[in-house]
């Protein structure tokens, strides 16, 4: 079966309109800062996803452009203007960074009840403590969303997560942990990768090269989780997963695009409604 992210997507956007309306009435705005440097394309790719999706929420979004090489002071200056602004209820910061930018730094500046996207370490810990006060990181909440829509089970199950990012890998890692998954954690360092694919219930792929799975990783079993997002060699998004090639094997496989980066770009927006009602607290 193709898990849609679309249909995930539907249900969470019915419930934030509601969410909505309900801040509306009470004079509240829902706005969200997206704050970019450079033109990668993963950002890029977010970024439609987000601004598409706010349209139909009925959400202000307002994207921060900064150029590839802006100084460390310089973000976090931006970063403070949205920190100060109470018109601004969250704060998306697309990672990684430029590596002229010193990310430790930078993550400390944001304001923990905009964090929409659980970068500041006070959110981070709340991850790992299974604390559900603060934001879980939007792609890794959108995997877990899929996984619940279908009926995937999680408790006991044998679950493989290729890739160690805090965007990804190690939260999503923490995320299936609280559902009561067993997780193993593979990396490009990581040797005999098939053998331990091969033996999952389900596979959650983030390494960020296209098309890289192929049928050699997986079993007739698996769950697929494909969380790239790239650009192939004729210019099309696709996924760190050849779908193509596993696609008649597996048990089930979430298609890029429209699989995950769909449900994220949702989840955005469920987190950017809490953050306006701890802001109004
Ligand atoms: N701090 C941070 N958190 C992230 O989660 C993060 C990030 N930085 N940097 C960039 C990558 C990439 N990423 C995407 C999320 C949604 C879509 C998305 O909405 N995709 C639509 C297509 C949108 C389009 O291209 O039109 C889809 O797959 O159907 C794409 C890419 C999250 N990332």
């Amino acid at each position: 079966m193709i898990l849609y992210g679309k249909q995930v997507a539907e249900k969470l956007s019915d419930e934030i309109i509601e969410e909505v309306r309900s801040l509306k009435e009470k004079g509240i705005e829902p706005k969200l800062a997206i704050v970019r440097v450079g033109k990668n394309e993963g950002d890029l790719s977010y970024e439609r996803g987000a601004l598409k999706r706010a349209e139909k929420l009925g959400i202000k979004v307002e994207v921060f452009e900064l150029e590839e090489g802006v100084k460390t002071e310089d973000l976090i200056e931006c970063i403070d203007k949205i920190n100060n602004d109470a018109l601004i209820h969250g704060i998306l910061l697309f990672r990684p960074l430029p590596k002229n930018i010193d990310e430790n730094k930078i993550k400390n500046y944001i304001n923990p009840n905009k964090d929409v996207d659980c970068i500041n370490p006070i959110n981070v810990a709340k991850v790992m403590e299974g604390d559900k006060t603060g934001f879980a990181p939007c792609t890794p909440s959108a995997v877990i969303e899929i996984l619940k829509h279908y009926g995937i089970e999680l408790k006991g199950k044998n679950v493989v997560v290729i890739g160690r990012s805090m965007v990804v890998g190690k939260p999503l890692s923490m995320l299936l942990l609280n559902e009561d998954a067993t997780v193993t954690i593979c990396h490009s360092k990581t040797r005999n990768l098939k053998e331990i694919t091969k033996k999952a219930d389900i596979l959650i792929v983030a390494i960020g090269r296209a098309k890289y799975i192929n049928k050699e990783y997986v079993g007739e079993n698996t769950v697929v989780i494909d969380v790239g997002i790239n650009v192939d060699n004729v210019g099309n998004l696709c996924g760190d997963v050849d779908f193509e090639d596993v696609k008649d094997i597996v048990s089930d496989i979430t298609p890029v695009p429209g699989g995950v980066g769909a449900v994220t770009n949702t989840v955005l927006f469920k987190n950017l409604i809490n953050a306006c009602r701890l802001q109004i607290k």
